[in-house]
């Protein structure tokens, strides 16, 4: 079980582990109202699928104090509108999209102070991640044969999720199943969610890592021969086409080249049936600032033009497994997945 937290609800309020700051500062940013819970998941401050989702749950419980404290009657319809910023915040994440619907259906079905009740459909929300990652990391784990190299791509630890984390989970426990030998991580251009925070998390479990450069997939395939690509996930259609930090779609390309396989670990509250492929889903496109200025620091020429996805998507022929909370799903496309889903029951 990983020591580190991304978020927790402290004082009546969400406490973010602010993640901009991450390995230098260890600072707590304290959200007490929706509209700060929004732009804390805009401006990065928490960031990884499941844990924008839970951070929603929790922003929902905010709107609802305030709305039910000063709205009268029309307090309801204050939620709402405070829910709509919060899943707009983000476009690529189902999770975030998922939690919020969720807290609605809740909210849909309260009379009176709809806090209490708030607050525990996001604590459940924010307990069954923790859950379902423990349950991807034995399903994931038991994959990878004893003694391997793996590869991974930004950061899906407890920094991403409520706690030890989807493919760094499975790396976590394969790790303490004597199956990792050692993890290689990409940097994460730009955000470096790889060096920041990855590293972080790997170092103080003592598992042994070293960062490359994202550009290094395939020339490390080629000579260090990792048995994995080990990638989670932000939102998998429903032929498996997953989208994932920029980056994961050239590495999985070249773990293909070079006879590597692939495995995307993620929750159920990443699968998105409703999307049929990846060419539905919207990729976020954040500022070229954000490409063109590393720490403060120009590192292209002043005025110079970016075009800054920061996810990609990768086919569902790269995938080798989907790996969830309930098991294994191997060489995914639109049957498979339906027919694993449908197994699930309703
Ligand atoms: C469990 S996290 C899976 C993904 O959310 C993760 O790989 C990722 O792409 C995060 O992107 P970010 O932009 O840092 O929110």
């Amino acid at each position: 079980m990983s020591a580190v937290c991304a978020l927790r609800w402290q004082g009546g309020a969400l406490e973010l582990l602010d993640q901009r700051l991450l390995p230098a500062q260890q600072l707590w940013l304290r959200c007490a109202s929706a509209a700060e819970v929004a732009d804390a998941i805009r401006d990065m401050v928490v960031r990884g699928a499941p844990a924008i989702g839970i951070a929603a749950a929790y922003g929902a419980v905010l709107a609802a104090r305030a709305a039910y404290a000063g709205h009268g009657t029309g307090w309801r319809d204050v939620i709402v509108a405070d829910l709509d910023l919060i899943a707009a915040a983000r476009p690529t994440a189902v999770n975030l999209a998922w939690a919020v619907q969720r807290m609605a259906g809740c909210l849909a079905e309260l009379a009176g102070d709809p806090e209490p009740a708030l607050l525990a459909a996001a604590r459940a929300i924010h307990d069954q991640d923790i859950a379902a990652n423990h349950a991807m990391a034995a399903y994931g784990a038991a994959l990878i044969e004893p003694g391997s190299r793996v590869l991974t791509h930004c950061n899906t630890g407890a920094l991403a999720t409520g706690g030890h984390g989807t493919a760094l989970g499975v790396i976590r426990t394969a790790h303490a199943q004597g199956r990792i030998r050692e993890v290689f991580v990409d940097e994460t251009r730009p955000w470096l969610q790889g060096a920041r925070l990855t590293a972080w998390e790997l170092q103080q479990d003592g598992i042994p890592a070293r960062l490359v450069v994202d550009g290094a997939a395939a020339w490390l395939f080629a000579r260090l021969r990792p048995a994995w690509l080990i990638v989670g996930a932000d939102r998998i259609a429903a032929n498996g086409d997953t989208a994932n930090k920029i980056g994961t779609y050239t590495a999985a390309l070249a773990a293909r080249a070079h006879g590597a396989r692939v495995m995307v670990v993620a929750p159920l509250s990443t699968f998105d049936p409703a999307t049929p492929d990846g060419s539905a889903i919207e990729v976020e496109e954040r500022p070229a600032q954000e490409l063109t200025c590393l720490a403060g620091q120009a590192i292209a020429p002043a005025g110079f033009a970016a075009w800054n996805p920061v996810f990609d998507v990768t086919p569902a022929d790269l995938i080798d497994a989907i790996v969830c909370e309930h098991g294994v799903i191997e060489r995914p496309d639109a049957a498979r997945i339906a027919d694993f889903l449908a197994a699930l029951g309703p």
